[in-house]
This record gives C-alpha cells, sequence and structure tokens, in this order.
C-alpha cells in the first residue's frame, strides 16, 4: 500500500502458512491498580492476531505496557486472557521477553498456534530511541529475529517511537504492516486533511505534544487540558499553586519547548479548573488565582468557551484527556467536550487509547456521531503534524529490500 509517498507491504502480500511470524501490536491500555479499564486496543489488534493464526502462522506477540516506573507499568498476562476468545483459539502467555524460556517455547510453537511475550519494555534498551543501525545492534533484535521468518508491524500507536520492537526489526526481517497499521494509515490520512479544523489536546504526554506542536500551529485553533494545559499555563506565566511541582517535574526542557510554542503562536488554556483540595474535596476554581488544590479537570467556563471553537470548525481533532480519568470525579470535563464535539456536526476523530476509553462515557446514541477512532494518541498527532514515523519507514524500507524483490523466503 501506498502512504505519502512510500509503500509499505500489507498482509496480503505474503502466505504466512507455518511461518514463524513476530507481530508487534501496541495494546498498551488505560490501567488502574493493576486492571485493565479498557480493552478497545486488545479487540482491535485480535483481528490481525486472529488472521495471522487462521493463516497457520506460528504467532508470537510481542507488545508493552506502559512506561518504567509508571503506575500502569505491567505485566501482558491479562492482555493474553483478554486475547483469547478474540482469537478464537488458546493463547499461551511466558512472562520473559528474549530469556530461554521465551525461546524453548517460540521454538516448539505448531502453525496455528499463538504465544504472548511479556511486556517488552521490560528490556532497558527497548526504552531507548535511536537510529536503526543502533537498534538492529540490540539485544533484543539479536536474540529475536533468528526465530523468526517475517515481522508484522501493527503498532501504529507506537510507530512514532523509533524504538528496538518498533523500528528495529523490519531492517533485518521481510516485514509487512499488519490490518491495524494498514487501516490507520489509510483511514487518517484521509481525515487528516481537511481544512477548518480544531484540536483539542489533552493528556499527560507533554513532551510529544511539545515536540509536535509548532508543526500544528497554524493549522487550527489548538485547545488544551489536562498536563498539556498546565503546561501552557505556566508557559503563559500563570501560578499555578499546587501544580507547580507537577508541571516542574516535567522538566525545563518541556516548559521551555511550550514557550517556544507560544513563540510561534497562541493555544487556548483553561480558564477554569476542577481542583482536588488536600482533604479530598473537589471545587471549580477560576484559574489564575491561588489554587486550593491540584487542577485535575477542566472547569464548566472553559468547557463552554472550548466549545465556541468546536462549533465553528469542520473537523474537531481530539487526543488525550482534559482531566484524570481514571478517577470518575474528574471526567466530565473530557465526557463534556467530546459531547461537545458529537453535538456540533463536526467531523470528530479521537485518538489515543484513553481518550477512546472515554468514549465509552458518553450516551450512546451520539457516540455512533464519531467520524474515526483512532487507537493512538501521540502517533496520530505526529501524523497530523507531518511528521515522520520510525516504524513506518522501517516498513517502507523492509518492503524495498524484501518483499518488493521477491525475497520472502
Ligand atoms: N490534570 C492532570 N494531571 C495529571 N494527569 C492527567 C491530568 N489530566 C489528564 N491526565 C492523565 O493523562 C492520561 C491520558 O493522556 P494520554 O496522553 O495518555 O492520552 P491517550 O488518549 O491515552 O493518548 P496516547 O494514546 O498518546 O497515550 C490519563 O492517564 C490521565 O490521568
Ligand atoms: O499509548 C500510546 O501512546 C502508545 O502505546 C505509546 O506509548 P508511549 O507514549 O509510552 O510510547
Amino acid at each position: 500500500m501506498r502512504f505519502r509517498g512510500i509503500i509499505v507491504g500489507t498482509m496480503d502480500d505474503l502466505n504466512f502458512w507455518g511461518k514463524r511470524v513476530l507481530a508487534r501490536v501496541d495494546i498498551n491500555s488505560p490501567m488502574k491498580d493493576g486492571r485493565l479499564l479498557d480493552r478497545s486496543r486488545i479487540e482491535a489488534h485480535a483481528k490481525t492476531i486472529r488472521e495471522l493464526h487462521e493463516s497457520g502462522a506460528k504467532v508470537v506477540v510481542m507488545a508493552h505496557q506502559g512506561r518504567p516506573g509508571g503506575d500502569d507499568f505491567d505485566h501482558l498476562e491479562q492482555h493474553a486472557r483478554a486475547l483469547e476468545p478474540l482469537v478464537g483459539t488458546s493463547v499461551k502467555f511466558v512472562k520473559d521477553v528474549t530469556g530461554p524460556e521465551a525461546l524453548r517455547i517460540i521454538d516448539s510453537l505448531e502453525p496455528g498456534d499463538v504465544l504472548v511475550l511479556d511486556n517488552v519494555r521490560l528490556l532497558a534498551e527497548e526504552n531507548i530511541q535511536a537510529e536503526p543501525e543502533r537498534l538492529v545492534k540490540t539485544l533484543l533484535v539479536r536474540e529475536l529475529a533468528p526465530h523468526f521468518d517475517v515481522y508484522v508491524g501493527d503498532a501504529f500507536a507506537t510507530a512514532h517511537r523509533s524504538q528496538p520492537s518498533v523500528a528495529g526489526f523490519p531492517y533485518v526481517l521481510p516485514s509487512v504492516a499488519g490490518r491495524v497499521m494498514e487501516s490507520e494509515l489509510r483511514g487518517l490520512s484521509k481525515v487528516l486533511d481537511v481544512s477548518s479544523r480544531s484540536f483539542f489536546i489533552g493528556g499527560s504526554k507533554v513532551d510529544d505534544v511539545v515536540k509536535v506542536m509548532p508543526n500544528l500551529i497554524g493549522k487550527g485553533t489548538v485547545m488544551t487540558g489536562g498536563l498539556v494545559a498546565l503546561t501552557f499555563a505556566k508557559a503563559y506565566g500563570q501560578y499555578l499553586g499546587p501544580a507547580e511541582d507537577i508541571v516542574k517535574s516535567l522538566g525545563v526542557e518541556v516548559i521551555e519547548g511550550a514557550r517556544r510554542v507560544l513563540e510561534k503562536g497562541k493555544v487556548m488554556v483553561p480558564v477554569d479548573y476542577v481542583v482536588e483540595r488536600p482533604d479530598g474535596e473537589v471545587e471549580v476554581q477560576e484559574a489564575g488565582q491561588e489554587l486550593s488544590g491540584v487542577p485535575k479537570d477542566v472547569g464548566p467556563t472553559t468547557v463552554a468557551a472550548y466549545r465556541d471553537v468546536i462549533d465553528a470548525s469542520d473537523a474537531v481533532i481530539f487526543k488525550g484527556t482534559a482531566g484524570v480519568v481514571e478517577d470518575p470525579r474528574f471526567r466530565r470535563g473530557t465526557v463534556a467536550l467530546l459531547e461537545a464535539a458529537l453535538k456540533s456536526g463536526a467531523f470528530v476523530l479521537v485518538g489515543g487509547g484513553h481518550a477512546s476509553a472515554a468514549l465509552s462515557w458518553v450516551e450512546e446514541g451520539l457516540r455512533k456521531a464519531v467520524g474515526y477512532t483512532s487507537t493512538a494518541g501521540g502517533a496520530m498527532l505526529y501524523l497530523a503534524a507531518g511528521l515522520k514515523m520510525p516504524g513506518v519507514e522501517a516498513l517502507a524500507y523492509s518492503y524495498s529490500k524484501f518483499i518488493a524483490r521477491g525475497g520472502w523466503p
């Protein structure tokens, strides 16, 4: 398939019967207290895994959950259990990635078997980002690649990361796009190039947002929520009270990056917050004043201001959440903004694990008005900003090196 001037192979290009397939998917899901809060990514990628199983491949699933040190950093056993009914066969799980136990099971698989490896980010080197020449030298690639015939790159939501599991294997194995990767590339390239659009960008991955924002300024009004909003409020010189330390913990380079974005153009920040006081009580407070607690959602006046922008847009691109949605007390801003977008008649694109999960809290009749739901938040923004996606570039390289030349073993 062609995508923005490059060609990547798809699963239609290969016969998988009896082949050892390493399928990198993105089933990184919202979790709280060790429990999965949402399974939409698992459901999305199950289609790719099921097709490989039914094609008689020996399927090994590689994925991550969370980031080291994060509350949602966990094993993938629950994910393997959740996949089983969706894939239609028993799913093996091994609490290992490149160790002897994993390799023993990989080498013993029969056609149609499915094995899920443990969280690939348990390996320190998976958490680096580097050029392909460095990625192919990692232990992860060197240990696993010899046990496989083909790599299926399905982790579109992680394709903006130049990490070994995402952008290393296609340089040493014949590789094609999985069904999620294929549909996201086809779907998003259609919906991202619309005229009058606005962006709601929230959530906690401020480093990603600050990186792509310079390319979004001028492409539509940007409304912010979550930690992204607090960072830009700080960059505007707002005093955040108890939230000062939270923003400072993101790092000086992130705040400086936000300031550089504001030199290129303005972004909208909340005019009121829902704060959680030290005594646990919740109240709405105006921005800019001495906050009595940590801001954990946007307030009603902000929703009203953002609604005016949304109503004037032909398309609204939604990434991240307005509040700490793991806590039901801080979901109102996100749900209200999603409902405003869905009622506005604009084309609504919702991207990301938590943002897509938030759709489930919107009343069902309204939910149907969503124009496109992407498994990716950050990666979708990279695409909207026209930035390179290492995971897609790697698949394009593999197509030219292996697939196009009939290099399929
Ligand atoms: N004010 C806030 N303070 C702290 N965390 C916040 C705040 N608002 C939102 N968050 C956190 O942001 C996270 C959701 O943002 P995130 O950027 O991960 O969105 P996403 O839709 O999952 O996109 P992606 O797919 O890129 O991860 C949630 O875990 C939520 O708790
Ligand atoms: O949820 C996501 O955005 C993807 O799984 C990538 O996760 P990351 O931002 O921790 O790399």
